[in-house]
């Protein structure tokens, strides 16, 4: 994205000179309050709204001038929240993801059953594939929707709150899911959260946003720094290092 503002019909700006790059590999987690852009940015980047200035990037490709279609085929999207598919069970909802790669008939070929097995597996929904999705549980449905975007092999992959509605073992799976997939794949992955210790876990670079501009963006020791994230969440947290690793934790300290 370059020097990328967005807004909505009815509003003022919802993003304001974001500059980011996300490179293959690398998984790059986009913090910041509610309300701060970060589902602005991603409708933007996965080509659902045009920036209203600057311009976003695809491939080397401007995202204006592709069709939905050759943009599904670069960029699988995982929205924030559950979206119901009645009367589909969860491997049709995972098949779904194989449509950009589909002829006119949507006829599944070797290479489309392999995908969706593969994410299946990798979803830990290999029991559950029989199931009406509607009958699932809000964690187990969004990890529908997470084999649903790893069947579509995109080279780009947008994740709203993964984490959310998971349980501690599914959260850690998922996020390790994702993280393997970027590696192994060299995928470009823009994911948004809301769990900081995820984000200093799993991203490579973390880009924090507020009132839609980009106030930081660097890797997680750079960028969430206890004065930083105590000045965008407007609320106090203890930001600890694991003396084992290294790693930085967070935890959300009582208000006095
Ligand atoms: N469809 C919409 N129409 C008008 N304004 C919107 C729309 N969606 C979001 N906004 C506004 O744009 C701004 C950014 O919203 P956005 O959803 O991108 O925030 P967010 O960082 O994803 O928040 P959250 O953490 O709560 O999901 C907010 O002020 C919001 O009210």
């Amino acid at each position: 994205m370059r020097d990328v503002a967005a807004s909505y019909p009815t509003g003022r700006l919802a993003l304001e000179g974001i500059s980011l790059d996300v490179r293959a590999g690398e998984l790059c987690a986009v913090l910041g309050p509610n309300g701060a852009g970060k589902s602005t940015l991603v409708r933007v980047l996965s080509g659902s709204l045009r920036p209203a200035r600057g311009e976003a990037t695809l491939l080397g490709r401007p995202l204006a001038g592709m069709d939905r279609r050759a943009i599904a085929r670069c960029v699988a999207v995982v929205p924030q929240g559950i979206a119901s598919a009645p009367g589909f069970t969860v491997r049709e909802v995972v098949m779904m993801g194989r449509a950009p790669h589909q002829g006119a008939w949507m006829l599944a070929a070797g290479r489309d059953e392999e995908a969706v097995a593969r994410a299946l597996d990798a979803c830990d929904l290999v029991g559950l594939a029989g199931r009406p999705v509607a009958e699932l549980s809000g964690g187990e449905q969004k990890r529908v929707a997470i084999a649903r975007a790893l069947a579509q092999e995109a080279q780009v992959l947008i994740l709203d709150e993964p984490g959310a509605h998971l349980d501690i073992r599914h959260s850690i799976e998922v996020h390790e899911v994702v993280r393997r997939e970027v590696a192994e794949r060299r995928l470009a992955c823009v994911a948004v959260l809301h769990d900081l210790n995820a984000a200093a876990q799993y991203a490579d670079r973390v880009a924090l946003l507020k009132a839609g501009r980009l106030v930081a963006h660097g890797t997680v020791e750079e960028v969430m720094t206890y004065r930083r994230l105590k000045d965008v969440f407007e609320a106090e947290l203890y930001v600890g290092v694991n003396e084992l690793d290294g790693s930085r934790y967070f935890l959300p300290v009582r208000g006095r």
